[in-house]
């Protein structure tokens, strides 16, 4: 178990994490999400006792990471695919740790087949190796010491399709087995679908956290009439905000079943009536982070 309590960072007068509160339980997959410079890396840097906070806790089981005796064996961390030395090979850097964690070298190739690096991958230098390798070796290095906790930055980053694939079905398998997992990511859709718990952070504070079901439950509604503007009327009617909606209709910010009965007492005819499932947590992340995200909204006058 991850425990996070009034985690604040600050550097000089910028608070990086502002009063951060989360845990992660075991058995469970807790994506933690959020626009660039969020503070995401920040916190995870903390809990591996990296950076020092300013004030607050992290601990895993209790314990404040500096204090746990080999504790590569008790938390895998994967922080910077890229920090790996680029000169050694794969099977060294995996040598080396082992080493460090008194390891038996057979685990190297356990743990090389877990994340499908072939023997002859894991014999080039890690330059030459592509972005989705370096995580591949990253993941490998941080599932060397058998750890029930794992803490990962970005761990999709850099891998194609199938390579998501794959690592969704390795953290469902490390979590269905009682294992911890914390990752990060801005990969909304990859996040959905991995995760069981999100923590959304938007400059430094917490957003919004949950379960996957609770947040989506807020995604509002897909709704689409044989009259749209009657239905657009009888949304404003009620109160209920409404976008339009890519192909006719709207997205509205309620309740399935809110909006139908909303378009039931006007006599509006629907042709379709669904949950947000469309925009999903792409919707929720923007709309909850929208006052802490970095872009704003093209003006399309801009561009013409
Ligand atoms: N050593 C440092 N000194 C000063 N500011 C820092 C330092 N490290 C991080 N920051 C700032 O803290 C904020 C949070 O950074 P952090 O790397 O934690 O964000 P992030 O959510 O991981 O972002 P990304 O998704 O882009 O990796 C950023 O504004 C960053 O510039």
């Amino acid at each position: 178990m991850i425990t996070v309590e009034h985690l604040t960072k600050r550097y000089g007068e910028y608070t990086a994490v502002d009063d951060v509160s989360f845990a992660c339980k075991p058995g469970r997959v807790t994506g933690f999400l959020g626009p660039n410079g969020a503070g995401k890396s920040t916190t995870m840097r903390i809990i591996a006792g990296l950076t020092p906070a300013t004030a607050g806790t992290a601990t895993i089981a209790g314990v404040p990471y500096r204090h746990i005796p080999n504790p590569a064996t008790q938390v895998g961390v994967l922080l910077d695919a890229s920090a790996q030395h680029a000169g050694r090979t794969g099977a060294e850097i995996l040598r080396l740790s082992a080493m460090t964690m008194g390891l038996d070298r057979s685990r190297i190739d356990d743990v090389l087949a877990l994340v499908s690096l072939t023997p002859e991958e894991a014999g080039r230098r890690v330059r030459n190796y592509s972005l989705g390798m370096r995580q591949r070796l990253g993941i490998a290095n941080a599932l060397l010491g058998n750890p029930q906790i794992l803490m990962l930055d970005e761990p999709v980053n850099g891998l194609d399709p199938a390579g998501i694939h794959w690592m969704r079905g390795l953290l469902r398998n490390y979590a269905d087995r009682g294992g911890t997992v914390l990752l990060s990511s801005h990969l909304l859709h990859e996040i959905e679908i991995i995760a069981d718990d999100l923590i959304v952070i938007g400059q430094g504070r917490i957003v919004a956290q949950g379960t996957k079901e609770e947040l989506l439950a807020g995604s509002g509604t897909r709704v689409k009439a044989v009259d749209d503007a009657a239905l657009g009327q009888a949304l404003a009617a009620a109160r209920i905000v409404a976008h339009p909606a890519a192909g006719g209709g709207f997205h509205a910010e309620a309740e399935p079943a809110v909006v139908g009965h909303v378009a039931l007492d006007a006599r509006v005819h629907l042709v379709e009536l669904r949950p947000g499932d469309n925009t999903g947590l792409e919707a929720m992340f923007l709309q909850l982070t929208q006052q802490t995200q970095r872009e704003q909204p093209v003006n399309q006058g801009a561009f013409r």
